[in-house]
């Protein structure tokens, strides 16, 4: 039996992703996808690289006739329009997996305060489970409604996770710097992706203010038992996938880094996707581009006291599309790998 899925917004970055993971999944079918500016037009003409793989061409949305074709459906939108699909699509007992930030938060009054829109639906906001596998896992098996985490915090919250459920950090002490590349912005046009402004270019932006600071401090202060606030910094690398998070945190005890190290072996012990990766190497984001692998590296600098992290993914496969499919596998029941236990491309 193959699930049976629709994507809206398949035509972004993230929902061309999740197209060309679904697409070769052995227990998936595309049924359809949904675009607003590519109605009647070919998938294959709007992505050429998904040409014999993908025959089905884009559709707008007709909520009563998806549901009568799809068990699932994946949004892939800009915040805010998630919320009134959901709504609708889980009346008739569809599952929903939303990759934006409509369904990650506890509270609606932190989305509206950074996301600076009103949550059309608390009640929905209220049954959402937050998507990250590693640890939700038990919650998204029975969930219909999953929030997929945003691509900053997966690689934030996987590198930091194992020392704040073990207490070995000063929680006051956590500083996130973040390096994106550009397709993290969306396929969307703006004067800050343009070619000349990136190429051979490395900015911060949003400094003490992106909106996935909350997101990240939401999962951080469930981990730690404790409120905690981070200091989080982004920066536009010019490549076109790939985020690396370097995190530093003051320890509150002297441990050394094979303890430090085999907290993060157990703790990540059967995580196919996690790789703590062997002494000598360190998280880079080629090695990660194409896989929905997060790579991670704790160092401890007993000169300053402090533990650095080093985390990377890629933002589209395990901080979106990837990620989802995950959730989509622990939904249905199905070996969380399948479709996605294929290592990434080199160089
Ligand atoms: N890019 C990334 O690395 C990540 C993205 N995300 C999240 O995933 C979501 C999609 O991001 P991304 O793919 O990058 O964005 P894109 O800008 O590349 O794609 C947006 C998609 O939404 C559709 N869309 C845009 N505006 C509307 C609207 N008003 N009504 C209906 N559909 C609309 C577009 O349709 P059309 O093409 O037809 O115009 C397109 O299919 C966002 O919420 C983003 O935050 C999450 C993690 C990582
Ligand atoms: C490089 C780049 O611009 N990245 C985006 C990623 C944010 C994103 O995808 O945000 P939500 O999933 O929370 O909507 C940004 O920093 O805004």
């Amino acid at each position: 039996m193959k699930i049976k899925v629709g994507i809206i917004g398949a035509t972004g970055y993230a929902g061309a992703e999740l197209v060309r993971i679904l697409a070769a999944h052995p227990n998936a079918e595309l049924a359809a996808l949904i675009t607003q500016s590519y109605g009647g037009k070919a998938f294959c003409e709007v992505y050429p690289h998904l040409y014999k793989h993908v025959l089905m061409d884009c559709r707008e949305l007709d909520i009563p006739s998806l549901v009568q074709e799809v068990d699932v459906v994946f949004a892939a939108l800009p915040h805010g329009h998630a919320v009134p699909v959901a709504r609708e699509i889980m009346k008739y007992g569809k599952k929903f997996i939303d990759l934006g930030a409509d369904f990650r938060f506890n509270s609606k009054d932190t989305y509206e305060q950074w996301y600076k829109v009103e949550h059309a639906d608390p009640d929905l906001l209220a049954q959402s489970v937050y998507g990250l596998p590693e640890l939700y896992r038990e919650k998204i098996k029975q969930a219909s409604l999953v929030g997929n985490p945003g691509c900053y915090p997966t690689s934030v919250i996987l590198g930091l996770a194992p020392l704040l459920v073990h207490g070995l950090i000063d929680t006051k002490s956590v500083i996130a710097d973040s390096k994106s590349g550009v397709s993290g912005a969306g396929r969307g046009l703006s004067l800050g992706s343009h070619f000349c402004e990136v190429n051979e270019n490395f900015r911060a932006y949003n400094v003490a203010a992106h909106r996935h600071t909350p997101e990240i401090e939401q999962e951080l202060s469930k981990l730690a038992g404790e409120e905690m606030i981070i200091s989080f910094t982004t920066h536009l690398l010019p490549i076109n996938r790939g985020i690396l998070s370097t995190v530093y945190a003051g320890l509150k005890q002297d441990i050394n880094l094979d303890q430090v190290r085999s907290i993060y072996e157990e703790f990540y012990r059967g995580e196919f996707f996690v790789r703590l990766l062997p002494p000598g190497l360190l998280p880079q984001t080629k090695a990660v581009a194409g896989s929905n692998h997060c790579d991670v590296v704790p160092v401890v600098d007993r000169r300053t006291g402090r533990v650095v992290v080093i985390s990377a993914i890629d933002n589209l496969i395990k901080g979106a599309a990837g990620q989802a499919v995950q959730n989509m596998n622990i939904m249905f029941g199905l070996p969380e790998t399948t479709g996605l236990d294929k290592p990434g491309l080199y160089p």
